[in-house]
């Protein structure tokens, strides 16, 4: 449950500085189970609510403090004031946050772009709920991918209609063999009283090692999520179509009550997200070389070249891909580049 207590009998909102400052409490939003003191303080905050556990939890605690987000979550606490923005921490289940951000109920989250596309199955977005996304964080990627057994005699997706799936995206499989059972049956199948389509596809829930499901007879596919294949390998399974591809996003309701303070958080998250995806080289190079080693470190904008003392040489500068940086020092040293200097970059603001 999320609730929050005044352990010290302080207002921390009192603490608040920088972008937001006091604002009305934005329509709608309730918290009946705090505090009075404490209800007030997170009525004037913005809500960003974060992964509480799984995959996405560490990342996000390691983005907050390079965002210089600072707060102290309690034990056992959901909620987390945060010391120098007038910011609440809510930390909930990654599932979880597209239904409280799409309501409007917390201002800001983070989690999965599968668990959005799992929540607007059954919540479609309209004019006024549903969410929108800011920012691909770069994390937490993987797809979400129907797997059968390796070794057995189903080989694509239409094999599996009619059959067991176990997966934890209910939602999203049930679309998935929905379309699939229309378009095997030429657009159209039997619908039920409420005019819906009768699946044949029979969708179980698990709420965890979904890969366990066909070894143990309960299914005879699944629908689950892979990142490097292991888990998937080690089960005895194959993929043989993907629903969904997804990594972490950062999300915002259509009624953010402090517009400024998102924007001020979704630059400090950009610049923490392109510092890691970036680093810095420097190197010295002859004149007559530079056009060529610009083509190799042509930077974000352009590289930065400052003459040297020596004749004829000039020092540059520029932002590389972390992912290209080997290839590039590689190409550097062939045209007879010197003093290559690779710098981790702590954060960065780029401006796009
Ligand atoms: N193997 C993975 N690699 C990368 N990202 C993943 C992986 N598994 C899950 N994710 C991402 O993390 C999100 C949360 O999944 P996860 O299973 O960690 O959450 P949880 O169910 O809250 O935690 P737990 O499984 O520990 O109870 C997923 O919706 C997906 O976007
Ligand atoms: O392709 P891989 O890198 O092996 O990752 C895939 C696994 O990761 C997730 O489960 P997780 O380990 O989070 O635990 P869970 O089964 O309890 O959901 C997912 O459900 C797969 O089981």
């Amino acid at each position: 449950m999320v609730f929050i207590q005044d352990e010290t009998g302080t207002n921390e909102a009192n603490g608040a500085e920088g972008v937001g400052g006091t604002r009305p409490r934005q329509g709608g939003r309730s918290f009946p189970n705090l505090t009075d003191t404490l209800g007030n303080s997170l009525n004037d905050r913005l809500l960003f609510a974060v992964p509480k556990k799984g995959r996405l939890h560490q990342a996000c605690l390691d983005l907050l403090h390079g965002s210089d987000i600072q707060f102290h979550r309690h034990s056992r606490l959901d909620i987390a004031l945060v010391k120098n923005l007038p910011l609440a921490l809510v930390f909930l289940p990654a599932a979880d946050i597209p239904t409280f951000v799409g309501e409007g109920r917390v201002d800001l989250g983070i989690t999965g772009r599968d668990q959005v596309a799992e929540h607007e199955c059954v919540a479609p977005p309209t004019a006024t709920t549903g969410v929108e996304e800011v920012l691909d964080l770069g994390f937490g990627k993987c797809a979400l991918q129907v797997q059968v057994p390796a070794n057995g005699s189903l080989a694509k997706p239409e094999d599996l209609i009619g059959k067991n799936v176990v997966t934890s995206f209910t939602n999203l499989a049930e679309e998935y063999f929905r379309k699939l059972e229309v378009e095997q049956a030429g657009g159209a199948i039997n619908g039920d009283s409420n005019g819906q389509t009768k699946l044949k596809t029979v969708i179980k829930y698990v709420g965890g090692s979904v890969e366990a499901a066909c070894a143990l007879g309960v299914a005879e596919g699944i629908v689950d999520l892979v990142e490097s294949g292991e888990t998937m390998r080690a089960a005895g399974l194959k993929a043989i179509s993907t629903v969904v591809s997804s990594s972490a996003i950062l999300i915002k309701s259509k009624h953010a009550s402090d517009a400024k303070l998102v924007e001020l958080i979704t630059a400090r998250i950009k610049g923490v997200i392109t510092a890691q995806k970036y680093v810095l080289c420097t190197y010295n190079i002859e004149r007559a070389k530079l056009d060529e080693a610009r083509k190799i470190t042509p930077g974000r904008r352009a590289p930065t070249v400052n003459a040297l003392e020596e004749n004829g040489w000039v020092a540059v500068q520029a932002m590389v891909l972390r992912r290209d940086i080997a290839i590039a020092m590689d190409k550097l040293t062939e045209i007879g580049a010197s003093d290559l200097i690779v710098t981790k970059i702590e954060n960065s603001r780029t401006g796009d």
